[in-house]
C-alpha cells in the first residue's frame, strides 16, 4: 500500500516537473519569436534612418552642385557654412576639383590641397572614407564621402540616437556592383558580405544577427541582439507559465493515476468475473445462404460488470490480452460452449466458432485443452471452428505452425474480419486457413457505389479458387442477403437479417425451427 502511494506520488510529482519543463521550452521559444519580431522592427528603423541620411547627402550635394556662384568664392563658402548649419547629418562641407579639395566650410580656401589616401571604397565616382583624416584638426577623424565636385563629412553620431540597448546596430556601405560590405558605424557584425546581403537572420555565438539591405543605395544596416537578452524580463509571465505548466503536468499526472486505478479495479473485476464464471455466451446465428437454414453459430463473450454495466467484448479483450489472461476467457468461452451446446454437436452436424487471439495460439496449453473438453462431450474437431483476425497471425512462422496442428486436429481456421487486414494471398495460402469471415464493411457496400463494393467479386472469385469457405458477416438487409446468394453457392452468412446472438436455448430454437423464407425466391 505504501509503495502504491509512493508510485503514484511520483507520477504526479513527475507529470508536475515535466509539465513545468514543457511550458518552459513553451515560454522561452515565445520569448524568442517575441524578441525577433522586435529585432525586425529595430532594423525597420534603422533602414528608415539610412534612407534619410542617403536623402540627406544628395540634397546637400545638389545645393552646392547648383549654387550657381564661383568655386570656393566667399559667397559660395558661406553658402556652403549655411547648408552645413541647417543640414541634421552633414558636419563639413569641401569642394572638389580635379580630384583635390580646395576648400571647406572648416578650413576655407585651402592653398595646399591636402594630399590624397586611397578611400576604404568607391563606388562610381564617389570615395567613401570610412575613417578618414579631418581637415580642423591633426587627429580628428570621421567619415567622408567624396563625390564629384562636392566632399561631405558625415556627423559620426548620425544613427546613435538608435542605440537601444540590448538592441545594437551595425550600419556597413555596400558595393552592389562587387557585391562587397565594408562596416562603417555602430558595432561590429561578424557576418560574411553575402551573409549581410541574403538579409535573413543569423544566430552566431549565442547572438541574433538581422542584415537588411534596401533596394537602393549604398547602406546596408545589421540589427542585433543576444539570446539571452531575449529571455530576460517578464519574469511574472515566465513564472505564470512554468506554474500553470506543472499544475496542468500534475493534474495530467493524477489523471493518469485515475485511469491506471479504473484500469486495475476493471482488470480486477474481469479476472473475479472469469473466476467465478460470470462471464455468459452468446450466439449468433450462421445461416446457409442456399437453403436458409441455420448451420452454425459463432459463440460471442458477454459481461455485465458490478455496476450493471453491459461491458463491450471487444474492451475487455483487449484488456486481458494487454494484462496477459486472455487465455482464461477462451478456456471459459471453450467450457461453457461445450457445456450448452455438446449435446447439439454431438448428435448433429451443427457446428459452433469460438474466437481465439494470438496468444491462445502460442501458449501451447490451448490444444490439449480443447481436444480434452471435445473428448469428455463427446464432440467431433469440425464441429468446433477457430476465428482468428488477420491481426493475430502477424507472427507469420509461429501462426503457420500452429494453424497446421490445428487443421491436422480436425478443426476448420476461420480468418475474421478478412479484407481489413494485410493478408495477401499468398500468406493466406501459407496459413492454409479453411475459411474466410468476409469484414461487415463489405458487406455494407452492397448496393452502394462505394468503391470497395468491387473489391467483393475478387474476394469471391479468390475463396473460391482456394477453394475457402465463405462467411459474410454483417448482412443486415434482404438485398445484401440475396446479392451474397446469387453470387455463388455454399457461401454463408451472419447478421442481423438472420439474427441477434441469442442466449444458447433460445438458439436451439431457432435452429429446430424449419429453415424461415428469410431470401427471396
Ligand atoms: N453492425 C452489425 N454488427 C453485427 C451484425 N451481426 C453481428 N454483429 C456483431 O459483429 C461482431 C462479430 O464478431 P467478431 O467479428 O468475431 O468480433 C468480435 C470478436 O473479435 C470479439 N469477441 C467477442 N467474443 C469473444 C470471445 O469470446 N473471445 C475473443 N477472443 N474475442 C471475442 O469482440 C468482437 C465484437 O463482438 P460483438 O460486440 O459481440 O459483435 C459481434 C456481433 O454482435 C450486423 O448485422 N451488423
Amino acid at each position: 500500500m505504501g509503495w502504491q502511494l509512493v508510485r503514484r506520488t511520483l507520477v504526479i510529482v513527475l507529470g508536475a516537473v515535466l509539465g513545468g519543463l514543457i511550458a518552459g521550452s513553451i515560454v522561452r521559444a515565445i520569448q524568442i519569436r517575441d524578441g525577433q519580431v522586435g529585432l525586425a522592427r529595430y532594423a525597420e528603423r534603422l533602414l528608415k534612418s539610412e534612407q534619410q541620411l542617403t536623402e540627406d547627402m544628395e540634397q546637400v550635394k545638389a545645393a552646392v552642385d547648383g549654387d550657381g556662384l564661383s568655386f570656393c568664392s566667399d559667397q559660395e563658402l558661406t553658402l556652403m557654412r549655411e547648408i552645413v548649419y541647417r543640414s541634421a547629418n552633414v558636419r563639413d562641407l569641401g569642394r572638389i576639383r580635379n580630384g583635390h579639395l580646395l576648400c571647406s566650410t572648416n578650413a576655407g580656401r585651402l592653398s595646399v590641397p591636402p594630399s590624397n589616401t586611397a578611400p576604404d571604397l568607391s563606388i562610381g565616382t564617389t570615395q567613401l572614407y570610412i575613417d578618414g583624416p579631418l581637415l580642423f584638426s591633426d587627429h580628428a577623424r570621421g567619415f567622408v564621402a567624396n563625390m564629384a565636385g562636392v566632399s561631405e563629412v558625415i556627423n559620426p553620431l548620425v544613427f546613435k540616437v538608435l542605440d537601444a540597448p540590448p538592441l545594437f546596430y551595425s550600419v556597413l556601405l555596400y558595393d552592389r556592383d562587387t557585391r562587397v560590405v565594408v562596416p562603417a558605424f555602430g558595432h561590429a557584425a561578424p557576418l560574411s558580405s553575402d551573409q549581410v546581403i541574403a538579409g535573413r537572420m543569423v544566430e552566431k555565438d549565442g547572438i541574433f544577427y538581422l542584415p537588411v539591405c534596401p533596394e537602393q543605395g549604398m547602406l546596408c544596416a545589421v540589427a542585433s541582439e543576444s539570446r539571452s537578452a531575449m529571455l530576460e524580463g517578464n519574469s511574472g509571465l515566465v513564472l505564470g507559465y512554468l506554474a500553470s505548466g506543472a499544475l496542468l503536468g500534475g493534474a495530467l499526472g493524477v489523471i493518469a493515476v485515475l485511469i491506471y486505478r479504473r484500469e486495475r479495479s476493471f482488470e480486477r473485476q474481469l479476472r473475479r468475473a472469469i473466476k467465478t464464471g460470470d462471464l455468459t455466451l452468446v450466439y449468433q446465428p450462421v445461416v446457409d445462404l442456399d437453403t436458409g437454414k441455420i448451420v452454425a453459430a459463432e459463440a460471442l463473450v458477454r459481461w455485465v460488470n458490478d455496476r450493471g454495466e453491459t461491458v463491450k467484448p471487444a474492451a475487455l479483450v483487449s484488456i486481458a490480452e494487454e494484462r496477459g489472461f486472455v487465455g482464461e476467457i477462451t478456456t471459459l468461452v471453450l467450457g461453457k460452449a461445450v457445456e450448452e451446446l455438446g449435446d447439439l454437436l454431438a448428435t448433429s452436424d451443427f457446428r459452433i466458432t469460438l474466437n481465439i487471439t494470438a496468444e491462445d495460439l502460442m501458449n501451447g496449453r490451448f490444444l490439449p485443452q480443447l481436444a480434452r473438453s471435445m473428448l469428455a462431450a463427446g464432440v467431433k474437431a469440425r464441429s468446433i471452428g477457430l476465428e482468428l483476425t488477420e491481426r493475430s497471425t502477424v507472427n507469420q512462422e509461429a501462426a503457420i505452425q500452429a494453424l497446421s496442428q490445428l487443421k491436422k486436429a480436425g478443426h476448420t481456421v476461420y480468418i475474421d474480419d478478412f479484407g481489413t487486414g494485410y493478408s495477401s494471398l499468398a500468406y493466406l495460402h501459407r496459413l492454409d486457413a479453411g475459411a474466410i469471415k468476409i469484414d461487415r464493411v463489405f458487406t455494407q457496400t452492397v448496393g452502394t457505389q462505394a468503391v470497395t463494393a468491387s473489391v467483393v467479386p475478387q474476394i469471391l472469385d479468390m475463396a473460391s479458387k482456394l477453394r475457402l469457405l465463405v462467411v459474410v458477416e454483417g448482412i443486415e438487409t434482404r438485398e445484401q442477403a440475396d446479392y451474397f446468394r446469387a453470387a455463388g453457392s455454399g457461401i454463408l452468412g451472419q447478421g442481423w437479417f438472420f439474427g441477434h446472438p441469442v442466449p444458447a436455448a433460445q438458439l436451439m430454437k431457432l435452429v429446430q425451427q424449419a429453415p424461415e423464407t428469410l431470401l427471396t425466391t
